[in-house]
């Protein structure tokens, strides 16, 4: 089997890539990412000197790239690329829609061009929106994203499913809660969080801290669609989640506590527009078809996290060092500003 992984990278795909290239040696593994701020190759040093793994420097919008690719006998795509950080989807749509949305065009045209045998959409929980203190999404819930990146997310998925209702294209798409681990991009709550509390630097908490996230450990989500690849129904959307809500300020007290840091550094600024309030996944669906079970409980997987990052200092020293840093150190300084208003 040969299988074009997009936006193997960052920080889920690069898991991903590593996930199955050791776990499937008889496989071919073609990897094609645009190296954007997110993706970095240092990600793949496990796979890279592997034979059954090729990277391919480029954009899922240049169609003769990505035709090329898929042409030379490629089974199945696995689409992970995506421009994914809500706050950055607020300030530059634009990106968001073309990568996002137009991307997954090509991909998909591509895909029934050179009658591939499967086409995994990996998308997120966002596209049902927010939940109230009760309930949870479930496959069937209605699309109502609140943010640009949701929508251009909700955007993709719907030509998915339309790829498959009009031309029978062997489709999935899966549903994924927040997730967390090695390789997280220190923009997202929880490697933002270790790395400025291991710095000694302030955590800023958007609002009252009390929006629920629903996480899963990295590899539990490459788990489930490796699954999906070999089991899934053609045309299902699976959900994806392990039942882990927890609220953003608990997540931040548990990571200082884990590091024995002062809870002083808690800072509360300004709120994230259009915030989701609550998110929570029914993973049901997955779990009694397909037969998938998380190997991590919370417990579990915050400690590992914690322990990849103590012990991966130059990973994201290199980050924070370079222009990813300015940004940061200027959206901080607004918020606060916002919030002394
Ligand atoms: C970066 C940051 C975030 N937050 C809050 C906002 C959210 O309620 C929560 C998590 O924020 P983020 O890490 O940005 O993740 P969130 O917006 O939930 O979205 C993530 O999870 C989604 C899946 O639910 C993915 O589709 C997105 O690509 C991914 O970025 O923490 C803070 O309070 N302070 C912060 O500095």
């Amino acid at each position: 089997m040969k299988i074009l992984i997009t936006g193997g990278a960052g920080f889920i795909g690069s898991n991903f890539v590593n996930y199955m290239v050791e776990k499937y040696p008889d496989y071919q593994f073609v990897n094609l990412d645009a190296l954007t701020y997110a993706g970095n190759l240092e990600n793949l040093q496990k796979s890279e000197e592997k034979p059954n793994y090729r990277f391919v420097k480029g954009d899922i919008t240049d169609r003769e790239l990505v035709d090329s690719l898929v042409a030379d006998g490629v089974d199945v795509i696995v689409n992970f690329a995506a421009e994914s950080h809500v706050d950055r989807s607020i300030t530059e749509p634009d990106i968001f829609v073309k990568t996002n949305i137009m991307g997954t065009q090509v991909l998909l045209d591509v895909a029934k061009k050179h009658n591939i045998k499967k086409y995994v959409q990996v998308s997120t929980d966002e596209v049902y929106g927010t939940l109230g203190e009760t309930g949870y999404f479930t496959e069937e819930t209605s699309l109502a994203p609140n943010s640009p990146y949701s929508a251009s997310k909700a955007g993709a998925d719907l030509l998915v499913r339309a790829y498959h209702e009009t031309y029978g294209l062997p489709v999935n798409i899966t549903r994924c809660s927040n997730n967390y681990g090695p390789y997280h991009f220190p923009e997202k709550l929880i490697p933002l969080m270790i790395i400025n509390a291991l710095k000694g630097k302030e955590l800023p908490v958007y609002g009252d801290g009390l929006n629920v996230r629903d996480w899963l450990y990295v590899e539990d989500h490459c788990a489930a669609i490796d699954l999906v690849i070999h089991k899934g129904k053609a045309g299902e959307v699976y959900n994806v989640g392990g039942n882990n809500e927890r609220t953003n300020i608990e997540i931040v007290k548990r990571i200082l506590k884990e590091l024995g840091k002062s809870e002083d550094l808690i800072r509360f600024v300004q709120d994230r527009p259009g915030h989701d309030r609550r998110y929570a996944i029914d993973a049901t669906k997955i779990r009694t078809e397909l037969g998938w079970e998380p190997k991590y409980t919370f417990k579990t997987g915050i400690v590992k996290t914690i322990q990849w990052y103590l012990e991966n200092q130059k990973w994201w020293e290199r980050i924070i060092s370079g222009d990813y840093q300015k940004y940061y150190e200027q959206q901080y300084k607004n918020r606060l500003e916002e919030v002394h208003k």
